[in-house]
C-alpha cells in the first residue's frame, strides 16, 4: 500500500496516479488580492445559448421568448440568444427577436458560432437587420483538445481562429451593418497562457478593435479546473499582457465544475475583467454556468448597484422553471424557499432582536443577524423568516406571535410558552405552523376550554375604614354557577386577586403585569399579561378585551384557572 492512501480507502483509484495537480500561474506580483469590486461589470446572459444547449429538452419558441422578455426586463444589455447556424429553432428565434422582439436600442443581441465558414455564412443571414449585434466566434485552444479533438499544433489552431476572424470581418464589411465582435479561446483554462495570448492577439490584429468598437475577448473557464485564485491570476496575467488592452473588453465565462464559479468570477473581476457571461441561477453545461443573480445580489449586499433588477426574484424563478423545465433547490442563494428561514433557536432569537432593533432605529441600513439581505429587496416577505420546529426557541415563537398576530409576549411568558410548544414539536417531530402556535396560545391562556372560572363583571369603591384601600366586588362563574366575590387592594388588580385568593383558598399575588393594544384605532382590543405567584411557583395568565381593566381581570382569572390545573 502507498503511504499517502487512506488506509480505509475503498473503491476509488489512487488519486495521484489518475489525476494531476493544476499548475500555478507565475505571478508573484499579483495585485488582485488587494482589489475590491466597486462597480457592476457588463452582464451578458447566455441562458438562451449555453443554458439552452445543456437542457434535456431545449427550448422552443415560447420558452425562449418568455426568458428573453424577462432578461430585457431585468436590464440585460447583452443577451446571447442562441446558436442560429446550429438549428432552425435558433435561427427562427433570432429572426423573431430582430423582427418582432421589441429590442431596445441599447441592447445587443449576441449569437454564437464555430469558426466554420458555412456556419458563419448562416449566422450573418440570421442577423440581417439587427442593431449592433455581437458575433461571438470560438474555437477550442486547449492542449488536450489540440491533441485529441483537432489533431493540430498551436499554429493550426491559431489559423482556425484567424481564418474565421478574417471571414467574419469581410462579411461584416460587405453587409455594411454595425456589428460588434467577440472571440473566445474556448477551454481557456486548459490552454497555456502564452498560447491563449498569442491566439487572442492574432484575432485582435484582424478585428482591429477601437475604443469605440471594442473587441470582446472572452476567457472562459469552460471547465473549472482549479481554485478561484488561479483563474484570477490567469485573468490578471492576460489583462497585463494583451496588446491594445484599451480597445478590448475582457470577459469572464465561468462554469462551476468545482462549485466555485461565483468565487472565481468575483476574483476574476478583481483581477481586471470588465464583463461577465452567465445564466440565471446558474443553469448551463454540467454543473452550470456562473449564476448571475447570485453575483448581482452579492454585489448589492456590499453596497454596489448591480445594474440588474432582481426585485421580483419569484418571477425570475418562475420563468427559470418554466423555460428550463428545472426546479431550484431550497438552499439556492437568495432564491431558495428556505434561504430566509431560521428554524434554530439561537438564530431566531438573534433575528427577532435584530428586526426589533431595525424597527426602533428607523435607519435605512440593514443589520439583521443571519440575514445578509432584506428579503423584501427581492420581493420576498418576512413571513417565512422564522418557522418553528423542535430546534426552535422562545425568540422564534415570540417573533411569530408578534409578526403574525401583534402579540408581544413578556420575556418570562416566552420561556413558559416555549416549553409547551417544545413538548408538541418533540412529540410530533414536524414543523408547527404559525396558525397552530397562535391557536395553542389562545387555548392555553385566553379561551381555556374546560376550565372552572370565568370573569363576568366587577366594581370597586373606597374602603370606608382604610384610607387608600379599595374594595373590589366581582362576579365570576365557577363551573357555570354565578359567584360573587370580594377582596381589597390598592386597585382593581390587587383587589381582584385578593378576592380570588380568598374564594379559592389559595394565596396568589401578581408579580408582573404588562399590556398593549392589539390593533390600531379607537376600538383596539387590549391584551394583558399577568404573572401570578402561588404556593407552587409562578405562571402567566392572559386576557383580551376592548376594556383594559377587564382584560387585566380576565388575565387574573386565566392565571387562577392555570393555578387550579397545576394543583390538580
Ligand atoms: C463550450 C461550448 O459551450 S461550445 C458551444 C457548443 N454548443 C453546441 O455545440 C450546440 C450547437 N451545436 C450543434 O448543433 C452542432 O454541433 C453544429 C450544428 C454546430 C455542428 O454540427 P456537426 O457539424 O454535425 O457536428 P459536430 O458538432 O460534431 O462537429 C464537430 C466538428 O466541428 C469541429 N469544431 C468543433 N468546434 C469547432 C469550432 N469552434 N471551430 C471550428 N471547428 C470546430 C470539430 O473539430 C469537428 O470536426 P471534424 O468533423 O472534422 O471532426
Ligand atoms: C462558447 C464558449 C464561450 C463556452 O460556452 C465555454 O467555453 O464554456
Ligand atoms: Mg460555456
Amino acid at each position: 500500500m502507498t503511504a499517502n492512501i487512506h488506509p480505509r480507502r475503498q473503491g476509488m483509484p489512487e488519486a495521484a496516479i489518475k489525476y494531476q495537480p493544476y499548475p500555478q500561474v507565475n505571478l508573484p506580483d499579483r495585485t488582485w488580492p488587494g482589489k475590491t469590486i466597486a462597480k457592476a461589470p457588463i452582464w451578458c446572459s447566455v441562458d438562451l445559448r449555453d443554458g439552452n444547449q445543456s437542457l434535456v429538452n431545449p427550448m422552443g419558441h415560447d420558452r425562449k421568448a418568455r426568458m428573453f422578455r424577462l432578461l430585457l426586463d431585468m436590464g440585460f444589455k447583452e443577451i446571447e440568444i442562441g446558436f442560429p447556424s446550429a438549428s432552425q429553432t435558433d435561427f427562427d428565434f433570432a429572426r423573431w427577436c430582430i423582427e418582432e422582439g421589441d429590442v431596445p436600442e441599447d441592447v445587443s443581441l449576441q449569437v454564437l458560432v464555430q469558426c466554420r465558414p458555412e456556419l458563419i455564412t448562416r449566422t450573418f443571414e440570421a442577423l440581417e437587420g439587427a442593431h449592433k449585434p455581437i458575433i461571438h466566434f470560438y474555437n477550442s485552444t486547449s492542449e488536450l483538445q489540440r491533441r485529441v479533438v483537432f489533431g493540430k499544433d498551436v499554429a493550426g489552431i491559431k489559423q482556425i481562429a484567424t481564418d474565421a476572424a478574417r471571414m467574419i470581418m469581410d462579411m461584416a464589411a460587405k453587409a455594411g451593418g454595425d456589428y460588434r465582435f467577440e472571440y473566445s479561446p474556448e477551454s481557456f483554462t486548459g490552454t497555456e497562457l502564452e498560447v491563449a495570448l498569442e491566439i487572442c492577439n492574432a484575432v485582435a490584429e484582424i478585428v482591429k478593435p477601437t475604443a469605440e468598437n471594442k473587441l470582446i475577448l472572452n476567457l472562459p473557464s469552460t471547465v473549472e479546473m482549479a481554485t478561484p485564485n488561479v483563474y484570477a491570476d490567469q485573468i490578471e496575467w492576460m489583462c497585463r499582457n494583451l496588446d491594445n488592452r484599451e480597445s478590448l473588453i475582457v470577459s469572464l465565462h465561468p462554469h462551476n465544475d468545482r462549485g466555485t464559479g461565483i468565487a472565481a468570477t468575483e476574483l476574476g473581476l478583481m483581477a481586471g475583467a470588465d464583463r461577465v457571461e452567465g445564466t440565471l441561477f446558474g443553469n448551463g453545461e454540467r454543473t452550470g454556468n456562473v449564476d448571475i443573480v447570485t453575483l448581482a445580489l452579492n454585489m448589492y449586499t456590499q453596497g454596489v448597484d448591480p445594474m440588474l433588477d432582481c426585485s421580483d426574484i419569484e418571477r425570475i424563478k418562475a420563468v427559470y422553471e418554466y423555460s428550463n423545465e428545472m426546479t431550484i433547490p431550497e438552499r439556492h442563494p437568495y432564491v431558495g424557499e428556505l434561504v430566509y428561514t431560521a428554524f434554530s433557536g439561537s438564530h431566531q432569537d438573534a433575528i427577532n432582536k435584530g428586526m426589533k432593533a431595525i424597527r426602533t432605529a428607523n435607519k435605512p441600513l440593514w443589520e439583521v443577524p443571519y440575514l445578509p439581505i432584506d428579503p423584501r429587496d427581492v420581493g420576498r416577505s418576512y413571513e417565512a423568516i422564522i418557522r418553528i420546529n423542535s430546534q426552535s426557541g422562545k425568540g422564534g415563537i415570540a417573533y411569530i406571535l408578534q409578526q403574525d398576530y401583534g402579540i408581544n409576549l413578556p420575556r418570562n411568558l416566552q420561556v413558559e410558552f416555549r416549553e409547551d410548544i417544545q413538548r408538541i414539536t418533540d412529540e410530533e417531530g414536524v414543523e408547527l405552523p404559525s396558525k397552530r402556535i397562535h391557536a395553542r396560545f389562545m387555548e392555553r391562556y385566553v379561551t381555556q376550554p374546560g376550565t372552572r372560572l370565568r370573569f363576568v363583571d366587577h366594581h370597586t369603591y373606597p374602603d370606608p375604614e382604610r384610607k387608600g384601600v379599595r374594595i373590589v366586588a366581582a362576579e365570576i362563574t365557577d363551573g357555570g354557577e354565578v359567584k360573587r366575590i370580594e377582596g381589597t387592594g390598592t386597585g382593581p388588580i390587587d383587589g381582584f386577586i385578593n378576592a380570588l385568593s380568598i374564594y379559592l383558598g389559595v394565596p396568589m399575588s401578581v408579580v408582573d403585569y404588562s399590556e398593549h393594544s392589539l390593533q390600531q384605532g379607537s376600538n383596539a382590543a387590549a391584551i394583558a399579561y399577568v404573572e401570578v405567584e402561588h404556593p407552587g411557583g409562578k405562571l402567566f395568565g392572559v386576557g383580551i378585551n376592548t376594556n383594559i381593566v377587564t382584560a387585566s381581570l380576565e388575565a387574573i382569572v386565566s392565571a387562577a384557572n392555570r393555578v387550579l390545573e397545576a394543583r390538580g
